[in-house]
């Protein structure tokens, strides 16, 4: 099972009516550039004693350090802040956590099996991706991000970028190689197609600025709008906004093209920023035709 942070963004921002959670992948970002860790596909290459080789798949080829698992990292994040939310917002009852907290499990546990199985991932990195996951859901749960000004986000924003390559220069200057994971990647992949500009850290981190940019720019006109104040929050129209976020959201995320490594960057920058922005203002769209009707009947 291959859950992206794309399609898992809209879930969670309808599930907390995009309170809480953006500032999740921008951490993702920042550990993924600074953590070491080799990947099995690699690492069965170079390992001198004689061991069994592993099959390759489309989705082997990641090309950042191996620790922790990001994808694990970001499903456990998001999932934990959907579970937390459901639990509050349903007011459930003894049992209903628990069912849950198992299909949370269970999700991670199918999420992880197949990070290792597609040889991209040790277990232990599927863990410790896991467990940072969940620490961070806890932590962005306690930060009313909807309080914070465009200015902070606008900081933010810079910030990000700029803090990843400073973090570059200065592996560089100790004379390690901050690209290592990608020239191993392209080294030992089975299939030189399959190495994509979308695993690599660096895109990553723009994917997160642009991310945070809309996130903030919504922030701002949503705070001055009565439709996102009156908030209509009925299951139907949750479910209506999952649908038409996630169908949005595989549009935008296969916009992939082939241009220098530069302009993918920056093309990765934008479309996060107008993918958060859409499905944010989704609910304002919405709310704003209730409103209206609502006057004219
Ligand atoms: O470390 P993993 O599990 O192979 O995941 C790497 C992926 O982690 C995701 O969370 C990042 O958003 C992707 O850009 C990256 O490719």
């Amino acid at each position: 099972m291959h859950f992206s942070s794309t399609s898992l963004l809209p879930t969670a921002f309808t599930s907390l009516q995009g309170k809480k959670f953006c500032g999740l992948p921008a951490c993702q970002s920042g550990s993924m550039l600074i953590l070491h860790g080799e990947r099995p596909y690699w690492w069965i290459k170079e390992s001198d004693n004689k061991l069994p080789s592993l099959n390759q798949y489309r989705l082997t080829c990641e090309t950042g350090p191996g620790s922790p698992s990001g994808h694990a990292m970001v499903t456990a994040a998001v999932l934990c802040t959907v579970v937390f939310a459901y639990i509050r917002l349903s007011k459930a009852r003894w049992y209903k956590p628990w069912c849950c907290w198992i299909c949370f499990a269970l999700m991670m546990l199918a999420a992880g099996v197949s990070r290792c199985y597609i040889a991209t991932h040790f277990p232990h990195q599927v863990v410790a991706g896991t467990l940072t996951g969940v620490a961070m859901a806890m932590i962005f749960l306690k930060v009313a991000l909807k309080d914070v000004s465009l200015k902070t986000y606008i900081l933010l924003v810079i910030f990000i970028p700029v803090s990843s390559v400073l973090t570059s220069a200065v592996i560089r200057m100790i004379g390690l190689d901050p690209d290592w994971s990608i020239a191993k990647a392209m080294k030992w992949c089975a299939e030189s197609q399959w190495v994509h500009p979308d695993t690599q850290p660096y895109n990553a981190v723009q994917r997160d600025a642009g991310s945070l940019l809309g996130y903030g720019i919504f922030v701002s006109i949503a705070r001055s709008s009565r439709s996102f104040q009156s908030g209509d929050s009925s299951n139907l129209f949750r479910l209506v906004h999952i649908i038409l976020s996630l169908l949005i959201a595989q549009v935008i995320e296969n916009i992939k093209p082939k241009v220098s490594t530069e302009m993918y960057y920056l093309i990765t920058f934008l479309k996060f920023g107008l993918l958060v922005n859409i499905i944010c203002l989704i609910p304002l769209l919405i709310g704003r035709r209730k409103i209206n009707s609502d006057k004219n009947s």
